[in-house]
């Protein structure tokens, strides 16, 4: 079936221009002023509005099991709130089991995602090392069209591993042309403040973000920047969340390293004003790693996404009911880290980025969408209004407006860390791959609409980087004793 977008301003990443929007069947068949209307397609009025490419979400962690528990919104219902907010993709994180191959989990991810309604990726993560591991990493790039690998520095005796396996797997990314990722935070160090707080009585939810200081974050990324630039791969680090860690990756780029951040919206718009409140369920709801920051960090992620050293917003949705908070009531360690925002990155960002001035609405673009399209190697299918992407379309109305409300969203848990925020631009319709797959927030997806983004290795940084590492490569010394020159 096929539609014109008629008479909005297309904006993308690099320019915003009026101009119509021609789809067929999943496809943007052409973009340009005054299209001519094929006969039987539907006109779509876009006046006044925005029409910009659907947003992806880097980071989500879908029916995850985690912490004794599993993440409340699976991928039916996590994608049916990214569509309502505008995203049209998530990129969900796909974390072996303990004894289980990473191509074992990979399989448990596809049937987990079959029932997703919209699009979706997968990163994997690197949970130990052995030769297992080393093999099933290149049948996962070269057979399951994920190019990205994922190491947690932090919580120690699950998830976390050492810096040997960091220098292993990113060795192995290097050769395989894939990107690492890491969750930096020195997990030695938290464990022992953890320790310390709660052996003197300390057991509240603040004590989670006490013992989770910004220090942990900024030595983390320093290390795991140093570890990949020896292991000559590219790195990505999730959830950044502080000025230190921002300083890392903004040196490591003015060094020419290919480091890439990624602030969440909550660290972006929320502090940790909020586990100071009297309502332990207040507090606990905002429990994540890591954790909200004090005011002072959000200026320096702002100026991140304005100066290009951070590149991408996500949620790092991975939610959970106030139930499953409360496996912590005596112990913050117990605590299941996680928070929704898959439906409110977008309009938050908006609200608090473009109508104060600090994002165009084409960086708005860039960080919602085309720059993780571009980063994660699934560009120009997606991130981009143009002739031959998917249309992942979002039609924008910067006049609209409404008031987070946990009342009438579509994620599955019983509140909302956004509760309150008031909006002002939010998306009117939503294309998934052509349909209509989201109206006013109101959700028109369905439960297994949405299909897995085969993600190719990068042949051009990894081979930049391997060249490199070639003709900077410690060399022997020619002597005439010792030493035998090849
Ligand atoms: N971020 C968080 O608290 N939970 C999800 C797992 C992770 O990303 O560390
Ligand atoms: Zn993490
Ligand atoms: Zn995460």
């Amino acid at each position: 079936m096929a539609f014109v977008i008629k008479g909005g301003t297309v904006v993308n990443a690099d320019i915003s221009e009026r101009a119509d929007v021609l789809v067929d069947g999943e496809t943007i068949v052409a973009v340009g002023a005054d299209l001519e209307v094929p006969a039987g397609a539907e006109v779509i009025d876009a006046a006044g509005a925005y029409v910009m490419p659907g947003g992806i979400d880097p980071h989500t962690h879908m029916e995850f099991q985690f912490m004794g528990t599993v993440s409340a919104d699976d991928f039916e219902w996590g994608t049916k709130a990214a569509l309502s907010g505008g995203t049209t993709m998530i990129v969900d994180f796909c974390i072996p089991g303990p004894g289980q191959s990473m191509v074992e989990a990979y399989k448990d991810w596809r049937a987990k995602s079959e029932k997703a309604a919209a699009d979706y990726s997968y990163h994997l993560a690197v949970t130990h090392w052995d030769e297992g591991v080393f093999d099933d990493m290149a049948a996962i790039v070269n057979e399951h069209g994920v190019n990205t690998f994922k190491h947690f520095m932090a919580y120690k005796g699950a998830l976390m591993v050492e810096d040997d396996v960091l220098f292993h797997s990113f060795k192995r990314c290097a050769d395989l042309g894939a990107m690492a990722m890491v969750h930096a935070e020195n997990g030695e160090v938290v464990a022992q403040l953890q320790e310390d707080y709660m052996g003197r009585g300390m057991s509240g939810p603040e004590f989670h973000a006490y013992s989770r200081p910004p220090e942990v974050e900024g030595e983390a990324a320093n290390r795991a920047i140093m570890i990949a630039d020896m292991a000559g791969c590219q790195l990505y680090i999730v959830h950044v969340s502080c000025k230190e860690a921002h300083e890392a990756i903004s040196r490591a780029r003015a060094a020419g390293k290919r480091v890439y951040g990624e602030p969440l919206i909550q660290h972006l718009t929320l502090d940790e004003t909020d586990y100071h409140n009297v309502d332990w369920d207040y507090a606990a709801r905002r429990v994540m790693s890591p954790p909200f920051r004090p005011k002072k960090h959000q200026e320096s992620l702002w100026t991140g996404l304005q100066a290009g050293s951070l590149q991408v917003v996500a949620t790092d949705h991975c939610s959970f009911t106030s139930e499953q908070k409360r496996m912590g009531l005596d112990d913050f360690r117990k605590i299941p880290n996680g928070t929704g925002g898959l439906e409110d990155r977008m309009p938050v960002l908006w609200s608090k980025g473009v109508n104060t001035g600090i994002l165009t609405p084409n960086e708005f673009v860039a960080v919602t969408s085309t720059n993780s399209a571009r980063i994660l190697n699934c560009y120009p299918r997606k991130g981009v209004i143009r002739k031959g992407a998917d249309a992942d379309i979002v039609i924008w109305d910067p006049e609209a407006t409404k008031t987070i409300s946990a009342s009438s969203q579509v994620s599955r848990i019983d509140y909302n860390v956004f509760e309150g925020v008031e909006l002002k631009g939010l998306p009117a319709k939503v294309f998934s791959r052509g349909r209509l797959a989201a109206e006013n927030g109101r959700v028109l997806a369905e439960r297994g609409w949405g299909t897995f983004v085969a993600r190719k290795p990068f042949p051009a940084p990894a081979r930049a980087l391997a060249t490199f590492k070639a003709l900077t490569a410690p060399r022997p010394i020619a002597r005439e004793h010792g030493t035998v020159v090849p």
